[in-house]
């Protein structure tokens, strides 16, 4: 069964309000997609990845929501759930169901056409259900579109990053004098949390706060161990805004660290200072890796350093250009990317420090304020 503006009955297509055709937020997006088609080999894409269908549509619950893409016709399918969401946050033309009345509403403008789907994004069950409504279709799968959609951002993407960052700077300043000895790191994640939901955004993923032998854990979220005076804590935290994402971490120092640890922060610091200042059009992904890694290997943290530099963000907290060792990416100005060298000891401790630029024309925006600790 479907619902299509309050009504039962048989899906139907929901008109987006004519005015707000124009003020399309995926429309760059859009004419990048329909620009890769052809190359790609395919004449409509089926778009299943929330990402990309919030990219293109702008619609607030993209897991629930598949997008459309021909030569000549975009839709946007949900269901009746969502019936005044699609119309209030979407400038597309919605149909309103379920499959398999979605695919069987489909099924005529996709006859005899190559239709791309998102290999990542497709189960294999999904696949069956769209061959058998899709029969006159051949059904071709993509990989990473959303690279090409996603990686360079529009200035909207760019202004709702910048300002989740803005509301994650503000909160690590609110919060930074309660990190101290004593203090649990869960209490302090939690204090994180809150402030952010207070703000009207949410966090961006679990929050890290990794002191003492914990800092040997890249992903160490916040647990119950209590602070001990002359350790280091790592902080990494995010804001999740309108859909978009912000990530920042800095390390601080709680009382005198010891001196492996200083010696080990003072080389993470310097490897993402260098790393920072290199960033500008042209460069290419790997060697920024490649330069923050050497820094590391000359102070002997080389093996410490367990991952990659960075990653692109925006509506998803990793997304492309991806800045590891073997990546191919080239940055482009609109990128938004971070930098995040860390050297890990196991047994000991651990240090990350995390900045995230935008690429400008002429070099780069650093777009995460907070104050770092000059140890
Ligand atoms: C689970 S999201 C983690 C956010 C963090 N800033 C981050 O991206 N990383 C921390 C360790 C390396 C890097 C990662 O690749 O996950």
């Amino acid at each position: 069964m479907s619902l299509s503006w309050g009504q039962t009955g048989t899906g139907r297509p929901l008109e987006a309000p004519p005015g707000r055709r124009v003020t399309v937020q995926g429309m760059s997006q859009l004419d990048k997609l329909r620009q890769a088609m052809g190359p790609a080999g395919v004449d409509a894409v089926w778009i299943s990845d929330p990402a990309n269908v919030r990219a293109l549509s702008g619609f607030t619950s993209p897991k629930d929501a598949k997008v459309l893409v021909t030569a000549h016709a975009v839709t946007l399918y949900t269901d009746a759930r969502y019936t005044v969401q699609a119309q209030e946050d979407s400038p597309l033309p919605a149909f309103i169901a379920r499959p398999p009345e979605t695919y069987q509403h489909a099924a005529p403008s996709l006859s005899g056409l190559r239709v791309g789907f998102e290999a990542e994004h497709m189960t294999v069950a999904v696949l069956e259900d769209l061959r058998e409504h899709w029969p006159d279709a051949h059904l071709i799968p993509l990989r990473e579109l959303g690279r090409g959609l996603r990686m360079v951002k529009t200035q909207q993407e760019i202004e709702a990053v910048r300002a989740a960052q803005a509301l994650a700077d503000r909160v690590y300043a609110e919060v930074r004098p309660s990190i101290r000895a004593g203090a649990r790191e869960r209490d302090i994640a939690l204090d994180i949390e809150m402030r952010l939901r207070q703000a009207g955004a949410e966090t961006a993923f679990d929050i890290i706060v990794a002191s003492g032998p914990r800092g040997a854990m890249p992903h160490g979220v916040a647990s119950d161990r209590v602070i001990l005076d002359g350790e280091l804590v790592t902080i990494d935290m995010g804001a999740r805004l309108g859909g978009y994402h912000s990530d920042m971490t800095r390390t601080v120092a709680v009382g005198e660290p010891s001196d492996e640890m200083l010696r080990v922060y003072r080389a993470v610091l310097e490897a993402e200072e260098a790393a920072v200042a290199a960033v500008k059009p042209g460069v290419r992904a790997a060697d920024l890796d490649t330069l923050a890694r050497d820094i590391l290997t000359r102070h002997g943290l080389g093996e410490a350093f367990a991952h990659s530099l960075g990653h692109g963000i925006g509506l998803e907290v990793h997304e492309g250009p991806s800045l590891r060792g073997v990546s191919t990416d080239v940055l482009e100005p609109g990128m938004l990317v971070t930098i995040e060298p860390g050297a890990y000891l196991p047994g000991v401790g651990g240090v990350r420090i995390e900045d995230l630029l935008l690429v400008t024309e002429n070099g780069h925006e650093v777009l995460s304020r907070a104050e770092k600790d000059r140890l």
